[in-house]
């Protein structure tokens, strides 16, 4: 089990920078997501992480103790690949065994039985891999990668193959066996819920660049960046252009008061924080879509198109009604022209009589 520390990490090739100037520091026995979208360097970090890219510049340690030059094989880095890449002519104890092959472990035996009885596949331990389900195939991997007692555990998207509900219950079975093993664990998805389910911090990256770091609370109430607004949350985050002057934006008859702002900003506002009123900012009704419990509304309005969420016991509103809407301006985040928050300013509409 390992303290990990990223310095100043950077990879990059001829033609594109994969990770640029990447810090960051895991504690012994944290679950970190690395989340972002494709291309964004996630698998990059992970492969430096393993051994299987050098690093272009930067440092990596393990307890303190730089693995820039180790070889991947002697990390002791356990992987856990979206393939779960299990070798189909071998049982599935031979299978976890198989990391073990060429160390002196006189237990091994043992020490895969009781990996397999964790991941709970111990009945299962003379059948191939054809002849598991793909949730029992992604428990055998799980064994296989932490049979060696690894100083850290990566997992590459490693639920992705799964359908819904397996996905759901092997989320919690992943942190159960982690949390139980306490090993330094970081997984790489592009899917928000997975990271800010599993992981007690995420590592939210955006074109080879940390944008922000924090628990899932952070990144959804209090963003750092305006990337981070727009990529967490579902659905997302409204996000309205304009320019700040003499204290409001503006648009046809619409007006905002802004505090804390001048010039181009950003106007951040979750679609459930937008409530129906008899006054506000003027809206009409687009298209409405349930989603279970609440339903979604789009709808035009001088600023452009906004979503916002109703229970769903609130009264049908039908295409071209003409509403209005309200928002508390504890609410609303300001973004500045460098897609940086403005930790005081605020955005509020002048009559704030909610229906
Ligand atoms: N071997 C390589 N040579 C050149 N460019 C590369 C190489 N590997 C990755 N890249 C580039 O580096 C960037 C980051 O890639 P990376 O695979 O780390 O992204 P990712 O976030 O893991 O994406 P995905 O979710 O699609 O796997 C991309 O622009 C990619 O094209």
């Amino acid at each position: 089990m390992a303290r990990v520390e990223l310095r100043n990490l950077t990879k990059s090739w001829d033609a594109a920078t994969a990770v640029a100037d990447m810090s960051l520091s895991i504690a012994d026995g944290e679950f970190t997501a690395i989340l972002g979208p494709s291309g964004c360097g996630k698998s990059t970090t992970l492969f430096m992480l393993a051994g299987v890219y050098r690093p272009t510049a930067g440092d990596i340690f393990f307890d303190g103790a730089r693995v820039n030059d180790v070889e991947a094989r002697s990390r002791n880095v356990g992987i856990v690949f979206q393939s779960y890449a299990l070798y189909p002519n071998m049982s599935v104890l031979q299978n976890i065994l198989f990391p073990l092959r060429f160390q002196k472990v006189p237990d091994a035996d043992r020490r895969a039985r009781e990996m397999a009885e964790l991941v709970q596949v111990g009945e299962l331990l003379d059948r191939r891999p054809s002849q598991l389900s793909g949730g029992q195939q992604q428990r055998v991997a799980l064994a296989r990668a932490l049979v060696k007692r690894p100083n850290l555990l990566l997992l590459d998207e490693p639920l992705s193959n799964l359908d819904a509900t397996l996905r759901l219950s092997m989320r919690a079975e992943i942190r159960r066996i982690t949390r139980e093993l306490g090993v330094t664990t970081i997984l790489v998805t592009h899917d928000q819920i997975e990271a800010t389910t599993m992981a007690d911090r995420v590592v939210c990256m955006a074109n080879g660049r940390v944008e922000q770091v924090g628990t899932a609370d952070d990144l959804y109430l209090r963003p750092d960046t305006r990337f981070v607004a727009g990529f967490i949350g579902s659905p997302p985050m409204n996000l309205i252009e304009a320019t700040v002057h003499e204290g409001a934006i503006r648009a046809g008859a619409a007006r905002i008061a802004v505090t804390g702002a001048e010039g181009t900003v950003t106007l951040g506002l979750r679609p459930e924080m937008l409530h129906p009123a008899e006054r506000g900012l003027q809206a009409r009704v687009a298209h409405v879509e349930p989603m279970g419990r609440e339903r979604m509304t789009t709808a035009y309005t001088d600023f452009g198109t906004i979503r916002f969420i109703e229970p769903i016991a609130a009264p049908a509103r039908d295409e071209g009604e003409l509403m209005h809407l309200q928002f508390d301006a504890a609410d609303t985040i300001l973004f500045g022209p460098d897609g940086r928050r403005l930790p005081g300013a605020r955005a509020s509409l002048p009559e704030a009589a909610h229906a």
